[in-house]
Formats: structure tokens, C-alpha cells, sequence
């Protein structure tokens, strides 16, 4: 009897791609690329799982959800070549109370969601590049909302860099629409990285390549505060010095810092259908020190500028009593995104041979003076817009050879001194079972680390006097405490979970663990604080997941306390979701768009 894959041998032998581009709408066989092998094979599961298997014991105190976002293509891409980042975003949610955990999983339904289902294909082509789209999409918001996901005022705002947040509910995961916080923020993009004070409730959040359309490849930065209630309370327009990615930043007590990464846009290329980014290994990387109660006028803003390095996340940000800024985050030396490699036209010299495996990421500190004496500069980009930039290069305060990823903190102490942090961690001396598992899909990170500053670099409130001296201290600046699974396992981003009450850093971490031999997820809780003892539990999945960006936890309090609000007798009630298309889309609409002429 003939096997069903000898009558049907596309399934398994053509990919439905010709010179890169789908060909055939009707077939669903996904690209048989790296960005879609292992780990990161298309899932596409949406459903739940109710009371899951757990080995060991789920602490009892800890009640609430462990929310997270993937990139999950629903459809195979339009062009064969696609990246990860590309994907549709699935949101997840790990339920635990009593000691037990449950699942939920759904995708976040972004009008790009609703297009492509109406087609039962892909319509939107490569990474933020409006060009490369079907022509039945133009003017269609382009977001997969796939980067973070964060509850804010009884919503959860799924979020990407490329254009505005979708709000859903933190009960169902149904998605109840754009949000535009009623009507007050109107940008085309915003970010996945907002940060929140815990002192003020304020959620303090920005937006570049936001003066137009959302794929002008401008140099537009915005920040905005929103206060607890709701209220935009805060606005401030910049100009960047070149049109580069500013993914994440830090908050402190008066300040948002904002990395400038060189890896930039060009519009030129995009028109060409190419990649929106390349990196430009002979450009700094810059900071903006940007005041939380800014007006926009260009000379509040104070930029630093540093030697060539790419930017990884934030671990926590705060003020000095001298009023520096320190400032911690993960820099590798070199381009992190080998799916964005320098684009000859721009950096001819550039040595583009991709050396992510290689590449190094401490964790580095930086002292800003917000008072340091600057100068205002001019470039080609911001035109005839100053950028005022202190005259003295930054250097690295100190320099920890953590070597790893996605740092997180004890949000608790967002804005103020820390001492604890948390990161994926890549330990290369560990053994890896390159042979059955190939290269590991996302990156080497076999660890989980829990690192504790050291007593000459946690500044308590008594620390008055500069601690910028210039030279890079290249040390262990405190204590190490790393988990390493098995040479068949890789972790995804950490989450702290506080326990009620407890002082910084007391309490639980929570991460996925993804089983690279047998391609199942584990989703590990630990006492935060001894991580090398290994899991307290160890929750099972019974399927595969993908490899995600960001995820938060969200106390039941909270959750409860805003449901009651939210309810259509509540004092806040029911989340309002955009009610009109965006500005750029109105212009589009009556014609007087930036051109997206290229179609399919
Ligand atoms: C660093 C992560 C990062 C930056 C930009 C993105 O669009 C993204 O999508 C998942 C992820
Ligand atoms: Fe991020």
C-alpha cells in the first residue's frame, strides 16, 4: 500500500519556495532553515492544559501567573529566508496557586492576526519591512506583537518595538484590541521594554522610527510617562543621531537611559525589499539620558558615546547622591543579530563573517554625570536638529564576565540601588551534545546564574562620592551562583517571583527549560537565591514550546484587586480599546501616504 508520503510527497520533499518566495498559498510546509528547526519548529498550538504534571514541590506561597510571549509563525513565511523574530506572538500563561500549575496558551490577535486568517496566509513579508508586504495589507498595522508581555491597570499589553501595544485579558487571553491608553498615544511604534516605578506607579515608555508612518527608518525618539490612573502625564520628542534600534532601557529616580545600538536603518534598502537593519561595526554605541519630566527640547538630553559594542538587556538603573547614573546592562562585542550583517553600501570594510558564537557579553556598569559638559553636534540624519553630546567618550565603570543574557532584577527595586540579578547564562566549559542536537537554536544558554554585587559596588544610600574613575575594572565583581541542567537542555529568560513582604531578591525564579533532545519545555521554579542546589519543582509541559522573548509575573492580588475594578460596575471599568486607525493610517487612507509602492 503506498504511504501517505509517497502520494503526497510535497509534505515532505518541496518546500513551496521558488527563489526564496512562496509559491503556493495552499501548501502549509514551513521553511526548512535554522530559524524554524528544533526548538524553534513551528508549534502553532493554542489551548490548555489543566493541572500539570510537577516533579517536586511548588512552594505553597507562591500564587499568580507567569506570563510570556514567542514568536510562532502561524503561516509559512513569504519569503524562505524569514527570521524568528518575524513570528506571530503566542502568549503563554503558567496559573500557579496552592501548589498547583496550570496552562493557557493563545495567540495574540493583532490585525495582522485578522489578515492572515481571512487569507489562511502569510500577507505581511519580512521583518519591518512594509515593502515586501501583499498588496491587500497596505496601511495595515504590521506588528506581531511578539517581544513582551506585561500587565498594566487590569490589562495585559502584548507588545513589539514595531508599533503599538494589543491589550488582552489576563483571565482568557483573549484579545480585546489595539491600545492606545484612550486616545493619548497615538504613535505608529512604541516599545516592548516600558519600565514601571514601583514608588509611583508610573509606567515611563518610548518609542524611535515613530515620526511617521512606523517604517520611515527616521531618527524620531519619543518618551512618555503615564501615571498610575492612566493619565499621559509626560511627552517628549527627540531626534536620535542616526536611525538605529534602541530596544531597552533603565530607570531611575529623574531619568530614562536609552541604549542606541548601530545596527540601522535605511530606507533606501528597505524600498529594495532588503533587511531593515544592518550592523555597523564602525559606528559607538551611544546612551540618551533623557529627563523623566522632559519638554522635548533637544538640550535636555544628554548622549554618551562609547566604542563599537551591541547592547543586551537592562539589569537595574539609579541615581547616585553625587547625582551620577549608574547604569547596568549586557554588552557583547560584536553583532549579536548575524541575521543583520553589515551591508556593504554603507560599511564597505566590514568584515561580515558571522561571529555570534564567539562573541563575548559581561555585564557592564556605566557611570553617567547628567552634568558632564557637553556640545551640540549635527548629522546628516537629525539634520538641522542639535544633538548635545557629552565631550568625553564613556568608558565601561566595570566589566563582569557573566556572559550571559536577558538580566532581570527584583522589579521591586526598579530606579534604586540593587544588589541581586538574574541571567541565562552561556557557560562554555559545560559539556554539549553538539553531535545529536546540532547548533542549539537561540544560543548556547545551558545556565541559569544568580549574581549578588559585591559590597564596593552596591551603592546604599550613602554612597556620596564619584565612583567614575576611568579605568575598566575586568573582575568578578560578586558573588556567582549558576545552575547548569545537562548538556542536552538550554534556558529561556528568568523571571524573579518576590515573596510577599520579602527583602530584595527573596524569593523564587522562574524559567523555561527547553529539552533540546527530545524538543519539550519544563518550566523550572527555584529559590532565587541558591540556584546551583537546583529546582524546588519542576512543572512538565507535554509539548514543545518556542523560544520567547520576555515574560512577567503578575501576583493574584493584583489580578483579583483589577478584575473587580475592570468590571462594568468597577470604579475603573472595562479596558477601552482604540476606537479609530492611527494618524498614519488615516493619511494613508486619504492618500497622502509615504509611498509603500512595492507590490505583489
Ligand atoms: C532583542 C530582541 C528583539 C529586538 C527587536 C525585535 O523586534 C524582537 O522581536 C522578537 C526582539
Ligand atoms: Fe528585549
Amino acid at each position: 500500500m503506498a504511504h501517505i508520503f509517497h502520494l503526497a510527497p510535497h509534505i515532505d520533499t518541496s518546500p513551496n519556495y521558488s527563489n526564496n518566495e512562496l509559491t503556493s498559498p495552499e501548501k502549509v510546509a514551513f521553511p526548512k532553515t535554522d530559524a524554524f528547526r528544533s526548538m524553534n519548529a513551528p508549534s502553532r498550538f493554542e489551548g490548555s492544559v489543566f493541572n500539570l504534571e510537577v516533579t517536586g514541590t511548588i512552594p505553597p506561597d507562591i500564587s499568580g501567573t507567569f506570563y510570556r510571549v514567542q514568536p510562532d509563525h502561524r503561516f509559512p513565511p513569504l519569503y524562505e529566508d524569514d527570521i524568528h523574530f518575524n513570528g506571530d506572538g503566542s502568549v503563554t500563561a503558567i496559573r500557579i496557586a496552592n501548589g498547583h500549575a496550570d496552562f493557557q496558551q493563545k495567540y495574540v490577535e493583532t490585525d495582522r492576526y485578522k489578515h492572515e486568517t481571512a487569507a489562511r496566509r502569510s500577507l505581511f513579508g519580512k521583518y519591518r519591512n512594509p515593502y515586501t508586504d501583499n498588496e491587500s495589507v497596505k496601511g495595515v498595522i504590521r506588528t506581531a506583537s511578539n517581544t513582551n508581555i506585561v500587565f498594566w491597570r487590569g490589562m495585559l499589553l502584548a507588545m513589539k518595538e514595531d508599533g503599538p501595544p494589543f491589550a488582552m485579558d489576563p483571565d482568557t487571553l483573549e484579545t480585546l484590541g489595539r491600545y492606545d491608553f484612550e486616545g493619548q498615544i497615538l504613535s505608529p511604534t512604541f516599545c516592548a521594554h516600558p519600565k514601571f516605578d514601583p514608588d509611583t506607579g508610573e509606567m515611563v515608555c518610548f518609542a524611535y522610527e515613530c515620526g511617521g508612518d512606523g517604517a520611515d527608518c527616521g531618527v524620531d525618539v519619543a518618551v512618555w510617562t503615564v501615571d498610575k490612573d492612566g493619565k499621559k502625564t509626560q511627552e517628549g520628542w527627540y531626534k536620535a543621531p542616526f536611525a538605529g534600534m534602541i530596544h531597552d532601557a533603565g530607570l531611575t529616580e529623574n531619568y530614562l537611559v536609552l541604549a542606541l545600538t548601530p545596527i540601522k536603518m535605511n530606507l533606501e534598502r528597505l524600498k529594495q525589499g532588503k533587511n531593515k537593519f544592518a550592523w555597523d561595526p564602525e559606528e559607538d554605541q551611544w546612551y540618551a539620558v533623557v529627563p523623566r519630566r522632559g519638554t522635548g527640547d533637544p538640550g535636555e538630553i544628554t548622549w554618551f558615546r562609547g566604542d563599537n559594542a551591541f547592547h543586551g538587556h537592562v539589569a537595574g538603573a539609579y541615581e547616585l547622591a553625587s547625582g551620577e547614573i549608574v547604569f547596568d546592562l549586557t554588552v557583547a562585542d560584536g553583532n549579536v543579530f548575524f541575521f543583520f550583517p553589515p551591508d556593504k553600501n554603507v560599511t564597505p570594510s566590514a568584515d561580515s563573517i558571522a561571529k555570534r558564537n564567539k562573541l563575548s557579553s559581561p555585564t557592564t556598569r556605566w557611570i553617567f554625570d547628567p552634568k558632564a559638559k557637553k556640545s551640540a553636534i549635527r548629522t546628516p540624519e537629525a539634520g538641522d536638529s542639535d544633538v548635545w553630546v557629552a565631550d568625553e567618550r564613556v568608558k565601561p565603570a566595570v566589566v563582569w564576565l557573566t556572559n550571559g543574557e536577558f538580566s532581570r532584577i527584583d522589579d521591586r527595586y526598579v530606579t534604586k540601588p540593587y544588589r541581586h540579578f538574574w541571567q541565562a547564562v552561556v557557560d562554555p566549559t559545560r559539556p554539549y551534545d553538539f553531535a545529536k542536537l546540532g547548533p542549539p537554536a537561540g544560543g548556547l544558554f545551558n545556565s541559569l546564574g544568580h549574581y549578588t554585587w559585591g559590597p564596593e559596588h552596591y551603592h546604599t544610600g550613602s554612597t556620596t562620592s564619584s565612583v567614575t574613575n576611568g579605568e575598566t575594572k575586568k573582575e568578578k565583581a560578586g558573588l556567582e551562583d549558576v545552575y547548569f541542567p545537562g548538556p542536552t537542555m538550554t534556558f529561556q529568560e528568568p523571571t524573579f517571583i518576590p515573596k510577599e513582604e520579602g527583602a530584595e531578591g527573596e524569593g523564587y525564579l522562574i524559567a523555561l527549560l527547553n529539552h533540546l533532545d527530545v524538543l519539550r519545555n519544563d518550566v523550572l521554579i527555584f529559590d532565587a537565591q541558591n540556584l546551583s542546589q537546583g529546582p524546588l519543582a519542576v512543572i512538565h509541559l507535554p509539548l514543545k514550546l518556542k523560544l520567547g522573548l520576555h515574560g512577567n509575573w503578575v501576583d493574584n492580588k493584583d489580578i483579583e484587586e483589577w478584575k473587580a475594578r475592570r468590571e462594568a460596575t468597577g470604579d475603573v471599568g472595562p479596558v477601552k480599546v482604540a476606537s479609530e486607525p492611527l494618524p498614519w493610517q488615516k493619511k494613508f487612507q486619504s492618500g497622502q501616504a509615504n509611498g509603500q509602492e512595492r507590490s505583489f
